[in-house]
């Protein structure tokens, strides 16, 4: 069993995030749904209601599976990571435990993100050559453990890439009955806000497995701070924890848990008025429809603010590269003593002719531009090649098969 260090286990994935045309504010590129939740609240089950329900309206939907621990998908995905990366491997060559592994799988994914990002986008237009109809979404399931794909560097990655492609928007998905409690709900709100702040992105709250606990409740408590006041206030448990500093006067709510989910509520409000809130099931398909309802809203939000931006965002960082190529450049030629006024054309023909300067210049472009995209082009040439070559061919499908063959071979 070898114990090498996996590829950016720790730093996250090797290369730097691709730059990916801008295009997530166009109103006819697809939707992305990015599922996310904790662990068992259903969003595998919640990917495959809305797959299907999206195949019965005829509108089927582009999938991908980001899940590489899950043993069966039951919904059929266009990319499964899965098929790439092989996870029980990753486990045991780089010697790691189950969460290491699901975070190395999706470093090695999001290596070739771009590459995802380019397939999505040929499915994503209607092509008469391949007889493609176009997708209007794109859903994503994510891990069961959130915070190894939240709070992973590929996962931003991940996240980073779609949203500058395709509008895209969160969908967080709730355990319903596990939420009723006070605290469980505001933990919930907690982690949702976490992970708005840390995506920046439109979310929808999935309050699923209505079937079991209806989600009215949980509306109530977003909208009215008095009702969640009072559901504090008969909840034994908030009294329980402080409550002898307070007095224990037997006043329900006067614990430190009672006094501080309170405060919590009233600070929460406005994070609440950004939300869109649905309950569905999972299990009978009731509240899919509101769903998309809602998700029109968020990606109209998402063109509307979240796209300029991005994009002013991503000119910044245009910006800042060019002065970084700038001020190296002109390290490199202060260091080569090749500055325009210590070496004039013709002054010194064995030192440099005139012209010399041009090339010295353009090869450093050269090499700094793709430098930037791409550390180990070199090493690659042969696999994009190949890849470009699998890209050529009009069989969508084919594409998507040969691209899993790549990815895993480019990670052996
Ligand atoms: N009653 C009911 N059960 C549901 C619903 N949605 C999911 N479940 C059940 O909840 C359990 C977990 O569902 P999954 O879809 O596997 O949850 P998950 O979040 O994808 O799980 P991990 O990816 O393993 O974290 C399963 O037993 C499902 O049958 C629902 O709407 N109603």
């Amino acid at each position: 069993m070898s114990s090498s260090t996996p590829p950016g286990a720790d730093d996250g994935p090797p290369t730097s995030a691709p730059s990916i045309a801008p295009s997530s504010s166009d109103p006819k590129q697809p939707v992305a749904i990015i599922c996310l939740g904790m662990a068992g609240s259903g969003k595998t089950t919640f990917v495959q209601r809305i797959n299907a329900h999206l195949h019965t309206k005829k509108k089927p939907p582009y999938v991908i599976n980001l899940d590489p621990a899950v043993l069966n998908v039951p919904f059929d995905s266009n990319i499964d990571i899965r098929d790439s990366i092989k996870y029980k491997e990753v486990m045991s060559q780089y010697n790691l435990g189950p969460n290491g592994a699901i975070m190395t799988s999706l470093n090695l994914f999001a290596t070739k993100i771009d590459q995802v990002v380019s397939l999505c986008e040929k499915r994503a237009l209607p092509s008469p050559e391949t007889g493609s109809k176009g997708v209007d979404h794109i859903l994503v399931d994510t891990p069961g453990q959130i915070e190894v794909f939240l709070w992973s560097a590929s996962g931003q990655i991940i996240l980073e890439s779609l949203a500058s492609s395709f509008p895209t928007v969160i969908a967080y998905v709730i355990d319903t009955p596990r939420t009723s409690s006070t605290s469980t709900f505001m933990s919930n709100m907690l982690y949702a806000c976490s992970i708005l702040y840390k995506t920046k992105l439109p979310m929808i709250l999935v309050f699923n497995k209505t079937d079991v606990q209806s989600a009215d409740f949980a509306k109530e408590w977003m909208t009215d701070y008095e009702s969640f006041s009072e559901a504090l206030n008969n909840d034994p448990h908030n009294t329980q924890f402080g409550a002898q500093d307070s007095g224990d006067d037997g006043l329900a709510g006067s614990g430190y848990m009672g006094s501080l989910l309170n405060s919590m509520s009233l600070m929460l409000e406005e994070f609440y008025s950004h939300l869109s809130v649905v309950g569905v099931s999972s299990m009978t398909g009731q509240g899919v429809d509101e769903f998309f309802e809602a998700v029109k809203v968020k990606a109209e939000e998402f063109r509307r603010d979240y796209a300029p931006e991005l994009e002013r965002k991503r000119k910044e960082a245009g910006e800042q590269k060019e002065k970084r190529r700038e001020k190296e450049v002109d390290k490199l030629m202060k260091g080569m003593n090749l500055e325009k006024d210590k070496n004039k054309p013709g002054e010194d023909d064995e030192e440099g002719e005139p012209g010399d300067e041009i090339e010295i210049l353009s090869s450093v472009d050269s090499d700094e531009g793709e430098g930037m995209e791409d550390d180990d082009d070199g090493d690659e040439d042969g696999l994009q090649a190949r890849y470009q070559e699998q890209l050529g061919k009009n069989d969508t499908l084919a594409e998507e098969a040969s691209f899993a063959k790549y990815i895993y071979s480019s990670q052996r």
